[in-house]
């Protein structure tokens, strides 16, 4: 079960190591000619066989082949689910433990980058997602074929290998069941699949993203060029399918290594689905960021606003605001909020939340936090209060430069990176103190934390 499906070709027997601990990335680490050695699926106080795939200058890839003293930690790992797929490096530990790896991989980052104070930080438990599993309410398959034999799945972590229509216990089944109608169409109405080896052009990737509370699915058709041959006769059947309501296609080309391309066009259905959370609605178009987590969201933005604690003569910013979640879910407390975000459809979708909540004090703003931040206060915009929710690469350095100068009384960061975390904290720790750190799991099975942080002005 352990054994990669990808046999790699090497002399070196096996070896016996002991797991000291788990990597970032929830991988077992033990030690072999006094070089670190990095073995995915072992885990700590395991005595495990290994076997060695390459052996670097300071550090070994080695994979599970047997385990012969078990942790008391280690639990079965899923049934007819090959490890080898991305998204599981947890499942086999035990989710209370999950949960502590999760706070000591937030405590490690601290301790490397050691912030101001860091040693003072008050870093609570994890809070545990109510859904262990069939949480995601995304599915973004690649499709491929192969002597004339199509596959749609997900590719194992570096490498070629696609798994065809896995079983992918952390996935809705509602989202894997409507992958599978899908390739079955693109069969029977001969559409076209991208050649990555020739460069030709047809469908590359399918993306099904369902809306927790409607159930509204929407589907995207990601494909290399434009025209390809019976696409939106096929995305008029996909329509027929239990609760598709949207479908799309992206366009991409070769040159592009993102899954997504700039030009999302509809092919059918209505413009968004229409999901809810804590009582306001947020319409989702294609390319916009949601959590992929639904039920355990509540509970991340509750902590964030209550993090806040808002006033009703603030003005606050939703930096990085996706469709508008936390701006729209604080607007009633505060005088306005203004968001800022990147994606010109996600800012779209906010502005069109906004008036679908029926909120009058909230603008969504296209540009980058970096930019537009710095010009709202040289335009005298009181930033009373901020709310940053980056992507893992965290803050640009010169937007905290903006903040240590404009100094937001009230700051909440909610950091999907410890390291990135735990760096920009040594910049802010210059003008703030780090009053709490929260975690909230919201990937169970995955070495991926999410952490919610008040801090307040020195
Ligand atoms: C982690 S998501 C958070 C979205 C939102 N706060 C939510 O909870 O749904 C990060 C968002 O930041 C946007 N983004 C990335 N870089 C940005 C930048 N430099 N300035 C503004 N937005 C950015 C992304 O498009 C994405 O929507």
């Amino acid at each position: 079960m352990y054994k990669n499906f990808n046999q790699k070709k090497q002399k070196d027997k096996d070896i016996i190591i002991t797991v000291k601990r788990l990597g970032i990335n929830g991988e077992g680490i033990g030690y072999y000619r006094k070089k670190i050695i990095f073995i995915p699926g072992a885990l700590p106080s395991e005595v495990v066989v290994a076997k060695i795939i390459k052996e670097y200058p300071r550090y070994i890839d080695a994979e599970l082949v047997r385990i012969k003293e078990k942790s008391p930690d280690r639990v079965a790992f899923p049934n007819n689910v090959d490890p080898a797929i991305g998204g599981l490096e947890l499942a086999h530990l035990a989710y209370p433990k999950q949960l502590e790896f999760k706070r000591d991989n937030v405590l490690e980052a601290l301790e490397k980058y050691h912030p101001r104070g860091y040693n003072k930080y008050k870093v609570k438990k994890t809070i545990p997602s109510p859904e262990e599993w069939h949480y995601r309410n995304k599915a973004q398959y690649q499709i491929e074929q192969n002597h004339g034999q199509i596959s749609l799945g997900l590719f194992a972590p570096n490498s070629h290998q696609l798994f065809d229509l896995p079983e992918m216990p952390t996935q809705n089944k509602d989202t894997q069941e409507t992958e599978r109608k899908i390739k079955n169409l693109v069969e029977k109405m001969h559409i076209k699949i991208a050649d990555p080896y020739r460069h030709f052009d047809g469908l590359k990737t399918i993306v099904v993203r369902q809306a927790h509370a409607t159930r509204e699915i929407q589907v995207t058709l990601i494909t290399v060029g434009h025209s390809i041959k019976n696409l939106e006769q096929m995305a008029q059947e996909i329509m027929q399918l239990p609760n598709v309501v949207s479908v799309y296609q992206n366009e991409t080309d070769w040159r592009n290594p993102q899954v997504w391309g700039n030009k999302t066009t509809k092919l059918a259905g209505k413009n968004q689905i229409t999901d809810e959370i804590l009582g306001k609605k947020f319409a989702l178009s294609p390319r916009a960021f949601f959590q992929l987590n639904p039920v355990q969201t509540i509970t991340l933005y509750s902590r964030a606003l209550k993090f806040l604690d808002l006033t009703p003569e603030e003005t606050l910013i939703d930096a990085y605001s996706g469709v508008g979640t936390l701006g729209i879910l604080a607007a009633d407390q505060v005088k306005q909020v203004i968001g800022i975000e990147t994606i010109p459809e996600a800012v779209a979708d906010a502005n069109h939340n906004v008036e679908l909540n029926h909120i009058k004090n909230a603008n969504y703003i296209q540009g980058s936090v970096e930019k537009i931040l710095p010009e709202l206060a040289n335009n005298g915009v009181p930033i009373d209060a901020l709310i940053v929710d980056p992507p893992r690469t965290g803050l640009a350095k010169s937007l905290i430069k903006t903040l240590l100068k404009v100094k937001p009384k009230t700051f909440v960061y909610i950091s999907c990176n410890p390291s990135t975390l735990a760096q920009d904290l040594v910049l802010l720790s210059e003008a703030y103190n780090v009053r709490l750190i929260e975690n909230v799991d919201m990937l169970p099975q995955t070495p991926r934390c999410e952490c919610v942080v008040k801090l307040t002005l020195r």
